[in-house]
C-alpha cells in the first residue's frame, strides 16, 4: 500500500508505506550498522538528517530507554526496509515521520554513488508525492544550518558525578551522546556539562583538568564560539575532542575541513593507528572530516579505507581527538581506551 512519498534530490520520488504520519524534510544519510537503532536514532549528531537503515528489519529488540543516547529522537524523518510497530509507534510518539517498504538498497547505494542528498518526505492517509517535492524544495544544504548548536546543546550548564575522586572534566557539548558523559562518569571524572557557546570565564569558572569538546550535528564550521574557546585554551589546559570535537579542534588551530561525498557511516570502519600499527574497528556517522590537519596537529590515525584522518594529536599541547567515537554505542567497545588515555593526560 502505497500511503507515502520519498523526493531525493533531482527530482526522483519513491513510493514507499507510512508508519509514523507527517511531512519533513533533511539530508538524506545512512547507517550500515545492523544493531544499535536506539542509540542512532537518539543521537543529537543526526539532527536535521533523515536516517535510512540499509539493514533490513529495524527494531527486532524493541526499544528501551536504557540505550537511548539523549532525551529524543533527532533525525527529521526515518526510512526503513521493514520498521517493527515497537519502533514505528515510538517515532509516531515522537513526532517523527517515518517510512518503510522501499528499496533501501537502491537509496543507500544511489546516496554512494552520487553523494549526499536533500530529501522530502510525506507520510499518511492524505499525503501526496508534491507535498513530499514541496519539503524537498525547502530542504537546505547542511552547512545552511547556521544555528544547529543551539538546536542540540544543554541550555544551562550541568554536572555529573560532583563529588567524583578523578579529573575534573569541561565537556562542550555540540550535541552530546550520553555515552561520552557515561565514559567519562565510570572513570570517576567529575563532568560539567556547557554549552556549545560557552564563553572563556564560563570555563574558568569550571577550572578543568581536561576541556573536551563533543561530537555534534552539521557543519564544524557554524560552531564559531567552540573554536574561538579551543583556541584560546591549546597549550593551556589538556584538550580532547570526539567527532565534530576532533573537526571543530582541527579548524580552530590553524586547519581545515571539508565535506565528504557521503561520508562513514556505520560500525565496521576500520582505523590504523600510525604509532603502533595496529587496526582497531570503529563507529562513526560523519559527513565532515579534516581536510588539512594545520602545523600544530599531528595525524597519528587514519580510516583504512580512504586515508582521511582519523586521530590527531600533539605532546607538548596536550591534545588528542578522534573522528570516531570510542564511546561507542552503538558500535565495537575496541577504541574505549581513548577515555583512559585522555583523562591520564589530564592528570600530569
Ligand atoms: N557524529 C558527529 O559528531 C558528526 C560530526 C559532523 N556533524 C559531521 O557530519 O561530520
Amino acid at each position: 500500500m502505497t500511503d507515502a512519498y520519498v523526493a531525493i534530490e533531482g527530482g526522483r520520488v519513491v513510493e514507499a508505506r507510512s508508519r509514523a504520519p507527517g511531512t519533513t524534510r533533511g539530508e538524506l544519510v545512512f547507517t550500515t550498522a545492523y544493531t544499535g537503532y536506539e542509540e542512532s536514532l537518539t543521537d543529537p549528531s543526526y539532527e536535521e538528517q533523515i536516517l535510512t537503515f540499509s539493514y533490513p528489519l529495524i527494531g527486532n529488540y524493541g526499544v528501551r530507554e536504557e540505550r537511548f543516547e539523549s532525551d529524543r529522537v533527532h533525525p527529521r524523518g526515518v526510512v526503513a526496509r521493514e520498521l517493527t510497530e515497537d519502533v514505528a509507534e515510538w517515532l509516531e510518539s515522537e513526532g517523527v515521520p517515518a517510512v518503510d517498504h522501499l528499496d533501501t538498497r537502491e537509496l543507500v547505494t544511489g546516496i554512494r554513488d552520487e553523494g549526499a542528498m536533500k530529501c522530502g518526505i510525506a507520510a499518511g492517509p492524505d499525503a501526496t508525492e508534491e507535498d513530499a517535492l514541496a519539503e524537498l524544495e525547502q530542504c537546505k544544504h547542511m552547512s545552511d544550518h547556521t544555528e544547529i548548536g543551539a538546536q542540540v546543546s544543554v541550555g544551562e550548564p550541568e554536572v555529573f558525578n560532583e563529588d567524583g575522586d578523578g579529573e575534573t572534566v569541561a565537556l562542550i557539548d555540540c550535541g552530546a551522546k550520553g555515552s561520552i558523559i557515561d565514559s567519562l562518569v565510570e572513570r570517576d571524572a567529575t563532568v560539567h556539562v556547557l554549552p556549545y557557546d560557552a564563553t572563556e570565564d564560563d570555563v574558568a569558572a569550571v577550572d578543568p583538568d581536561l576541556l573536551f569538546i563533543s561530537n555534534g550535528p552539521g557543519d564544524p564550521e557554524n560552531f564559531e564560539q567552540t573554536k574561538t574557546l579551543v583556541d584560546s585554551y591549546a597549550g593551556e589546559t589538556p584538550m580532547a575532542g570526539i567527532c565534530l570535537g576532533q573537526q571543530v579542534v582541527a579548524s580552530a588551530l590553524g586547519g581545515s575541513t571539508e565535506k565528504m561525498e557521503f561520508g562513514h557511516r556505520g560500525v565496521n570502519q576500520p582505523v590504523r593507528d600510525l604509532r603502533t600499527d595496529r587496526v582497531v574497528m570503529t563507529t562513526q556517522n560523519h559527513g565532515y572530516t579534516v581536510a588539512e590537519p594545520g602545523e600544530k596537529l599531528e595525524v597519528t590515525q587514519i580510516n583504512v579505507n580512504d586515508d582521511t584522518p582519523e586521530g590527531l594529536e600533539n605532546d607538548d599541547l596536550e591534545i588528542i581527538t578522534r573522528q570516531y567515537h570510542p564511546e561507542a554505542n552503538p558500535g565495537p567497545n575496541d577504541s574505549k581506551g581513548f577515555f583512559d588515555d585522555v583523562l591520564a593526560m589530564a592528570e600530569d
